[in-house]
């Protein structure tokens, strides 16, 4: 039940669970009002102040509270019930004020810790990319819209050549650094709508939906010319060797995805290293039938 109404309210927009909160406070005002003096039914004005904190913000929340408050006093007022002192509604409002915000900024500061602890459970803290665990969550949503709507996607594993080398004749920060450095080139030039992961040590994902090879190729040749534009301690090049494969078909999952463009990417390091190829998913045999590579792709030339 609860997890029902948890994915009702995640649907909704930051307004939408606005306004429901605001009618939400109306109606226990109006049943306030209406009602005997003797049973309280303050502490459900909790329900649309907590509502809004958890699902909109803590700004909004923070209105309910107040306007919680507020309709909680005017009910108590319009009610008739007697008090020995006038100031007595206003003494309850202010406490029940204390209460409501309480629970507002509580509820809004737990889900802010939620929030970042979701976040960080899902990136790779040395890149800042999507970490393996986010990255196949990311596949199989990409390959379930593409199947929904015929599309097509190209998926680019990336791995740095010799990178054992970096570590052991430059050091593991320097190594950290030019993972990161990498990392960046794969977001700059990349598209907002692609995905960047690192799937572990020096490999990468980059997941571009619907893009097909041709596309792909406008990715993948700036990213080779980005790598080796990455200054290295020593002045050698970054290089990789990458295997893109571009389904026309969806595969039957992100497992079949992933070992196409993985076994691609490891027949460019058994060939040469420092190449791009770029293949089609033949879906009857779940295997990546190469087209080219890019090999030609150098540095940019120095412009005086
Ligand atoms: N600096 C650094 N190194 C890492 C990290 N994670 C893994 N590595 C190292 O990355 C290296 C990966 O090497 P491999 O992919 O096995 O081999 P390679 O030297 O790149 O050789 P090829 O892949 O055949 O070109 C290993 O030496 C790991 O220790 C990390 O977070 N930081």
């Amino acid at each position: 039940m609860l997890a029902k109404l948890d994915r009702i309210f995640t649907r909704l927009t930051d307004r939408e669970v606005f306004l429901l909160a605001v009618l939400g406070v109306l109606i226990l005002g109006v049943i306030d009002a209406a009602g005997s003096s003797e049973v309280s039914i303050a502490v459900f004005y909790i329900g649309p102040v907590a509502m809004a904190a958890w699902y909109s913000s803590r700004r909004k929340g923070i209105v309910i509270a107040l306007l919680a408050c507020l309709i909680w006093y005017l009910a108590d007022i319009i009610s008739g019930a007697p008090r020995s002192h006038p100031a007595i509604p206003v003494w309850n409002a202010l406490v029940r004020l204390g209460f409501f915000l309480t629970n507002a900024l509580l509820i809004s500061k737990v889900r802010s810790f939620l929030t970042a602890e979701q976040q960080l459970a899902r990136t790779d803290p040395l890149t800042a990319t999507l970490n393996l665990r986010a990255f196949r969550e990311q596949l199989q949503y990409s390959l379930a819209l593409a199947r929904r709507h015929k599309g097509h996607l190209t998926l680019a594993y990336i791995d740095l050549d010799d990178f054992k080398k970096i570590n052991d004749q430059l050091g593991h920060d320097e190594g950290d650094r030019i993972l990161a450095a990498v990392a960046a080139a794969l977001r700059n030039t990349s598209r907002a709508s692609d995905t960047v992961a690192r799937l572990g040590g020096d490999e990468f994902a980059l997941l571009m939906p619907g893009t097909d090879l041709e596309g792909a190729r406008k990715v993948l040749r700036p990213l080779k010319r980005a790598l080796l534009e990455i200054n290295r301690s020593d002045n050698q090049r970054v290089t990789c060797s990458v295997g893109a494969v571009t389904f026309l078909h969806v595969p039957a999952s992100a497992e079949i995805a992933v070992r196409a463009a993985d076994q691609l990417m490891y027949a460019i390091k058994r060939q040469s290293k420092d190449d791009i190829a770029v293949a089609l998913f033949d879906p009857r045999t779940a295997t990546a039938t190469q087209i080219g590579t890019e090999r030609h792709v150098t540095a940019d030339p120095v412009v005086d």
